[in-house]
């Protein structure tokens, strides 16, 4: 399997080069591509610099910050047109560990279409992580699984392993979210499929070094999102027609 792991970076000066020297060292195998939105402490910069030194790193340079959801599909569709056979998601800031992918990669391996790192099934963690975080993250999750009637403990999490053939059966031009409501529409677009998901517990740790892009417009995007869709999902239900957001895959 040709993996490559996708790094979506905004000012990860300090942390960048950490996660990669860890992530070269425990799943050598792995290409990356660091999907880096213009940082303005050259972020970027940095990451060709490590890029010149090594082959297996790549940098996708865009323009400027458009958030996750943007950077990720842009890393997809490059990964994907390169011929990868698996696409990892994962922070720049150490708190999805790389000594972790392995897990991951297993389960793929195994036969699931997505493997997604949980920090809320059996054996997952949070370390670090302040009590509103946890909460928001508890909260967001249970609330997405009762409005979309999905069976996925972590809905929100960011640490993830797709098949190529997943992202090719998704429409991910019509992705429009950006933060936790962009990682709740994809997974809930592959789980519309009937492709099989594998939770693998993860120990999710905070980051020491820079900070998070979290912001309440982010949280407030995605609770509008997840209750539109679940409504209309509802609405199409009872009314028996077609559902505009659940025929999106
Ligand atoms: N290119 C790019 N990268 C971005 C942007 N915004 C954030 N990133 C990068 O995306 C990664 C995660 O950003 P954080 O700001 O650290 O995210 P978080 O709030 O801790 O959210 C994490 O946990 C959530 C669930 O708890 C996840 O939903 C989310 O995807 C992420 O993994 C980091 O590598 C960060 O540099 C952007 O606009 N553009």
């Amino acid at each position: 399997m040709r993996v490559l792991t996708i790094i979506p970076t905004y000012n990860e000066l300090e942390s960048l080069p950490k996660t990669l020297g860890r992530l070269r060292a425990a799943v050598p195998g792995s290409d990356v591509l660091v999907v880096d939105d213009n940082s303005p402490d050259g972020t970027g910069q940095l990451a060709d610099s490590i890029a010149a030194e090594d082959k297996q790193v790549h940098v996708l340079h865009r323009k400027g910050k458009e958030g996750l959801g943007a950077a990720y599909i842009a890393g997809f569709k490059w990964g994907m047109a390169a011929g990868y056979d698996v696409l990892v998601e994962m922070d720049a800031d150490g708190s999805h560990k790389p000594e972790q992918l392995p897990l991951l990669l297993t389960a793929v391996e195994e036969g699931a279409d997505l493997a997604m790192g949980s920090r809320w099934v059996p054996g997952g963690s949070v370390v670090n992580w302040p009590l509103y975080r946890q909460a928001i993250s508890r909260i967001g999750s249970t609330y997405a699984r009762i409005m979309l009637g999905v069976k996925i403990k972590d809905v929100t999490g960011g640490y993830r392993a797709f098949r190529r053939s997943t992202l090719e059966a998704l429409k991910l031009d019509e992705v429009e979210s950006v933060g936790y409501g962009f990682q709740v529409d994809l997974a809930w677009r592959v789980a519309k499929l009937g492709l099989k998901i594998v939770e693998c517990p993860i120990t999710f740790v905070e980051r020491e070094l820079g900070a998070s892009k979290m912001s309440g417009n982010i949280v407030v995007e995605a609770m509008i999102n997840v209750t539109k869709w679940g409504l209309s999902s509802r609405w199409a239900k009872l009314t028996g027609k077609k559902d505009a957001a659940a025929s999106r895959a």
